[in-house]
């Protein structure tokens, strides 16, 4: 199912962040955004949750706008977690993951075993079966985070759009995350990542959004896109590659 952007222009405050934004996602494809702080990544990841109007354009599902699906089955096609640490509601980390399950309920139907057990194994894949009876408020910021993840994962979605999951993850425990979504790429999910580590490309994505901020933006596959030159530019930093045997690395220059 491919998600696509027509034309797309976002501005906030006043400032232009994107012109004329024609890019198309297909599913199974992994893209991180990459961009200086305030460039407009967060901005983008809410405008196609549907969250956000764009200024113009439109953002489409299997060639649907957006703004013509309902919001229950928006829910049912993208997973959107967001950037900032949520104010930890009063309930358990397996709730706030069971959470994820709402789009797919009935009215007032109550989460079935299945909806459990399918909290529970996201619960684990992100090392966090032994705090499930854990109030949220309790749990440490990378804890949180891992359980909003969970909760994005749970929701089963075929896109998911994640603004920098992995802020507050240890290094373990990133590599961790990384490998589950690698994972969630291999099933054939779509997934949309924002990102301040060039780096994530080795891990899984297959393309790369590049956004400057001004309305520019460059997209296409990770080996085109992500140059030292290109990187360079974006942060206004020199960038560098190193490679070392079979790796290779983006390091400040
Ligand atoms: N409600 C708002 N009113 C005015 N300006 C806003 C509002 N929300 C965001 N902005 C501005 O829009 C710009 C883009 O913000 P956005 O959060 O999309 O950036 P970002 O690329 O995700 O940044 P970061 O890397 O810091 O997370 C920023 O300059 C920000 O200050």
């Amino acid at each position: 199912m491919t998600l696509a952007c027509r034309n797309l222009a976002l501005s906030r405050g006043g400032r232009q962040l994107l012109e004329s934004l024609n890019w198309q996602l297909a599913a199974g494809e992994c893209w991180l955004i990459l961009g200086e702080n305030g460039s407009g990544k967060s901005t983008l990841l809410a405008t196609l949750a549907g969250w956000l109007k764009p200024e113009a354009g439109e953002v489409s599902l299997a060639g649907v706008p957006l703004a013509q699906l309902p919001r229950r089955q928006r829910a049912q096609e993208l997973a959107w977690l967001v950037q900032q640490d949520e104010q930890p509601f009063p309930q358990t980390a397996l709730e706030r993951v069971l959470s994820g399950r709402q789009p797919w309920l009935q009215g007032w139907q109550w989460e079935s075993p299945a909806d459990v057990q399918l909290a529970r194994q996201q619960l684990a894949r992100l090392d966090l079966a032994m705090l499930e009876a854990r109030d949220l408020g309790s749990l440490s910021g990378g804890e949180r985070r891992r359980v909003a993840l969970a909760a994005a994962l749970a929701q089963q979605t075929p896109w998911l759009l994640l603004d920098e999951p992995l802020s507050q993850l240890d290094l373990r425990h990133q590599q961790q995350a990384l490998a589950v979504l690698r994972e969630e790429c291999r099933q054939g999910r779509g997934l949309v990542m924002v990102t301040h580590d060039p780096n994530h490309a080795w891990a899984f994505a297959t393309h790369a959004l590049l956004l400057h901020g001004d309305g520019r933006w460059q997209a296409g596959p990770c080996g085109e896109v992500l140059t030292e030159a290109a990187l360079s530019a974006l942060y206004h930093h020199p960038v560098r590659l190193l490679r070392d045997g079979g790796r290779a690395c983006f390091v400040p220059g």
